[in-house]
């Protein structure tokens, strides 16, 4: 099993004591499968996914990431799974404002040592990016920024794609080649995917759907 999460709790801090979001989540993902995460607004999509990727800490319950306990990581190690392992994709596209649409894309994958340019600039053109690779991220659109954010998660063939809601800036056919030319990708990767989304349509070409509901899956 790539990613086995157990009992996983997580609360915050709120004007009137803590809030309780993940009240005991459990889920399991194999490499290849491709998962679909809903959940109305603030139900804790999000928390769960930071947790899975080592980007926040859980308050109790396991992650077993790649044979790894992520819970009891330090925060060195938490880097570590987030450059080797895991593909994050989320509605903050992060790209580098100083780098081109080439060295984006690059970026993750060098940072792993998995760089190959040839395979880089196939990804882009998929993408529908052949033609921006030399342009900066300010000169981008929205959409385009976030297919740039895809090619540079799926770039670096993590083992597992975290997504948050990844062609929400996208209009219904881009969205829908997008997430095409995504499930090939990860297909052929072997990679597994858990995404969120709010579309049924695009819940639909996952695997599985699980929803987050009162802190808990099902
Ligand atoms: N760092 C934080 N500090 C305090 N509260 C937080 C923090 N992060 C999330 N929350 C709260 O936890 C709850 C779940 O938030 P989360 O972003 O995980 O929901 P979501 O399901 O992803 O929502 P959306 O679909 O709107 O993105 C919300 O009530 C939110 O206000």
């Amino acid at each position: 099993m790539l990613l086995t999460v157990n009992n996983l709790e997580k609360s915050f801090a709120g004007a009137d004591g803590p809030v309780d979001v993940l009240r005991g989540v459990s889920l399991t993902l194999d490499a290849g499968e491709t998962l679909a995460l809903t959940g109305e607004s603030g139900s804790g999509k999000s928390t769960l996914m930071h947790l899975i990727g080592g980007l926040d800490e859980a308050d109790a319950g396991q992650i077993t990431l790649d044979g790894r306990e992520v819970v009891a990581m330090d925060d060195a190690a938490r880097a570590a799974l987030r450059r080797d392992t895991v593909g994050i994709v989320f509605q903050q596209f992060n790209l580098i404002p100083s780098l081109d649409v080439r060295a984006n894309i690059a970026f993750q994958a060098r940072l792993a040592g998995r760089y190959d340019a040839e395979a880089a600039q196939t990804l882009a053109e998929r993408l529908g990016l052949g033609a921006q690779l030399g342009k900066y991220p300010e000169q981008l659109s929205g959409g385009q920024q976030q297919r740039v954010a895809i090619a540079r998660a799926l770039a670096a063939r993590p083992r597992l794609i975290l997504a948050d809601e990844p062609t929400g800036n996208l209009d219904e056919a881009t969205a829908a080649d997008v997430m095409e030319q995504m499930l090939a990708l990860v297909a052929e990767t072997g990679a597994a995917l858990m995404m969120v989304t709010h579309s049924p349509a695009l819940a639909g070409r996952l695997g599985r759907r699980l929803h987050l509901s009162r802190g808990r899956l099902a």
